[in-house]
């Protein structure tokens, strides 16, 4: 270390020309003080102050810094040395001296006053010169010795520094010596500590990764936990609801079953009592079933009894009606309508009278030519003559025995005859529009009394079932009034007669009537059905025979009883059409099928009256309604004709007319009804 010091120390020697120290002077003028490094002194100052300026602790710092003083040689230094006392600076022109005044200030008179000395002494003039320089040797004397105080400043300095410097250097040399060994005593150590960290690492690493995994799943799964967790709660404070609901019901459970128990314990009390109740009705009962047992004997014997009954019932109400004759004529008047009363002398003079009820008279006035008034009147007799007050209930108990002969098996037909507007729709169906059950009209009180009496020959072992068809004629045409709307008048509808009285019409429809109800849809579509035939011909339900045909069969499994009877409701054209003349073309055609119909009618009511051996021909042929009904008329039969008249004068002379069709009618005594016979198995088997 110490020859690196001096080496160095040789190395950055700076030359200072104004500053150099001359030897000479400082024997004669000044004292430098006693160095402890006398070889120091012939130094130049550089070196020292470049030690004492860096001081440091290593020889690579040293070096460099060396090698940044060789590079700039030239470069003026200015060692600062920080004694307290004064700061020695070195410049080409400048030095300080201990008063504080730098060399140049203070000695820049004494040049001056030189030059102006030796401007102004004359060269002769050796004292003033050699005085002058005296002054100067004194000016630099004292100079020198300023700068010696401070170059013996430095020198103490650089001796403690250098010192220290030993002192560091011995140290780190004895510090190195150390690491020396401690590296080569610990190395190997050191090394199986690092291999030992390493591994400890590794496994730390992989600890951690372990560990991070471990976190992560904990992390998820607490995440999980935390997601179940608030589940659970919502679950918790809907079961919290829940159970708050539950102990209420429970709550209110529990006063109900209070409740419940008080009922039951009086229900308990009750029903000893009624167990009691029971065992004596139990003996009861016995006693009534014992009774039952006589009664049901008393039953079957009166049950024959009065099978025997009925059988003798029906053979006495054919009597009744055969008494009666099998063809009847009732003849109804209807009421003035509200818009006929207000004309004075509107209304015919009709007089009803009899003993029960059975003639009216008609009177009218007549003027002869000459002015002469009499008064022509009219008697009538019939069955029966309803005035215009009468009710439909009362026309019907008159009609309902007949009803009941076709539920006993015979042939029945209702005709409505009369012109029109005179009431026969009213009095077959009801009025149009609403119906009131007393306004009903014949036919479905016919269904109801029919209905009725099944219902009550069940009981009896019956069973019955009614079939209902609903046709037109018109034009000779037949139409079905119950089939599909858009079919009317495409259809070719055929009569044809059956042995045993059945009479049938081809693709006509069927209705099974197994309650009243069905019969008020029936006509409803009837009448539905003629509208739209009539939209084109206008007033066509005047025009036309609307029949209703009712099929009743009835069997009785106990006593091997049948029956089948038909009852014909006819609705006929307005037999005013008969008086008409001079019609073309549709009407003259229409007029001509009207009044053939209803002319075959009475040709062959009156044909039957004359053909009691039933030998005779009857032209039932001549038109399709006396031929329809050609089953139902004559001999096995029993006709009833309603003669429908108006009450209007205006109407007299069709009234007149209608009431002597009805007398011809009403005089003509049909030969005994027969009873309709159902055909074998057999004949039904081989379809005749
Ligand atoms: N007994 C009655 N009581 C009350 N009103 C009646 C009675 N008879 C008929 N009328 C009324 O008289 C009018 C004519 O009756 P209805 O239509 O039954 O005559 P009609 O003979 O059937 O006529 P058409 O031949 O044109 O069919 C109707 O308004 C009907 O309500």
């Amino acid at each position: 270390m110490k020859s690196t010091v001096e080496s160095n120390r040789k190395r950055s020697s700076i030359p200072i020309k104004s500053t150099t120290l001359n030897t000479s002077n400082n024997n004669n003028n000044t004292k430098l003080k006693s160095t402890a490094t006398p070889t120091i002194k012939k130094q130049p100052l550089g070196i020292a102050n470049n030690n004492i300026r860096k001081p440091t602790t290593t020889t690579n710092m040293l070096s460099s810094k060396r090698k940044s003083n060789e590079k700039e040689p030239t470069r003026s230094i200015r060692p600062r040395v920080d004694t307290g006392k004064s700061t020695f600076r070195r410049t080409s022109s400048t030095t300080t001296n201990k008063s504080g005044k730098t060399a140049k200030e203070s000695n820049s008179p004494r040049p001056q006053q030189q030059a102006k000395k030796t401007q102004t002494r004359a060269s002769w003039d050796l004292r003033g010169k050699i005085s002058d320089m005296e002054e100067t040797r004194h000016a630099n004397e004292s100079k020198i010795a300023g700068l010696s105080q401070v170059w013996r400043d430095l020198e103490d300095t650089v001796a403690d520094k250098e010192t220290k410097s030993r002192e560091v250097s011995q140290r780190l040399v004895e510090l190195q010596t150390m690491r020396e060994v401690a590296e080569s005593k610990h190395g190997e150590e050191i090394e199986k500590l690092k291999s030992h960290h390493m591994q400890q690492n590794r496994a730390l690493e992989e600890n951690n990764s372990t560990l991070f995994t471990k976190l992560t799943e904990m992390q998820n799964e607490d995440s999980t936990m935390k997601q179940r967790t608030q589940n659970a709660s919502k679950r918790h404070i809907l079961a919290q609801t829940e159970n708050l609901a539950l102990q209420e019901t429970v709550s209110r459970t529990s006063a109900s079953f209070l409740e419940l128990e008080a009922e039951l314990t009086s229900l308990r009390s009750s029903h000893e009592m009624t167990d009691r109740k029971i065992s004596e009705h139990d003996q009861y009962i016995e006693e009534l079933k014992q009774e039952v047992q006589i009664t049901n004997a008393d039953i079957k014997e009166l049950e024959t009894r009065l099978l025997g009954g009925e059988k003798m019932r029906r053979k006495l109400h054919n009597t009744i009606q055969e008494l009666k004759g099998n063809i009847r004529v009732f003849c109804r008047v209807r009421p003035p309508l509200e818009s006929e009363k207000l004309r004075d002398g509107n209304l015919a003079q009709i007089q009803y009278y009899g003993e029960d009820g059975e003639k009216l008279e008609l009177t009218e006035t007549l003027s002869s030519t000459l002015g002469k008034k009499t008064i022509k009147s009219h008697p009538f007799s019939f069955d029966k003559v309803f005035a215009p007050e009468t009710t439909q209930e009362e026309c019907f108990e008159e009609i309902s025995q007949l009803v009941q002969s076709a539920l006993d098996g015979y042939n029945v037909c209702i005709f409505a005859y009369g012109q029109t507007g005179s009431g026969k729709t009213y009095t077959m169906q009801g009025p149009s529009g609403p119906v009131l059950s007393s306004s009903m009209g014949m036919i479905p009180r016919a269904v109801q009394q029919i209905y009725d009496v099944t219902q009550k020959l069940n009981e009896r072992g019956w069973k019955y079932t009614m079939e209902g068809q609903f046709l037109e004629i018109y034009n000779e045409t037949l139409h079905d009034l119950l089939g599909d709307t858009s079919n009317y008048g495409k259809i070719k509808h055929d009569i044809r007669h059956e042995k045993h009285g059945k009479t049938i019409v081809t693709d006509m429809t069927t209705v099974i009537l197994d309650s009243p109800a069905k019969v008020n849809m029936m006509l409803r579509k009837a009448s539905h059905n003629r509208a739209t035939g009539a939209t084109n011909l206008n007033e066509r339900s005047s025009r036309s025979h609307s029949v209703f045909m009712l099929r009743l069969t009835g069997i009785n499994p106990t006593t091997k009883e049948h029956s089948s009877g038909v009852l014909n409701l006819i609705d006929l054209a307005g037999s005013e059409r008969l008086a008409l003349s001079g019609s073309t073309g549709d009407r003259l055609r229409e007029t001509q099928a009207i009044n053939k119909s209803l002319s075959c009618l009475g040709d062959v009511i009156h044909a039957l009256a004359n053909n009691k051996d039933g030998t005779g021909h009857v032209p039932f042929r001549n038109s399709k309604l006396t031929y329809l009904l050609q089953n139902s008329l004559g001999g096995n039969s029993k006709t009833l004709m309603f003669v429908n008249i108006s009450p209007l004068s205006e109407h007299f002379n069709e009234t007149i007319c209608s009431l002597r069709f009805a007398t011809k009618v009403n005089s003509c005594r049909i030969g005994t009804a027969k009873k309709l016979t159902p055909p074998s198995r057999s004949q039904k088997n081989a379809g005749t």
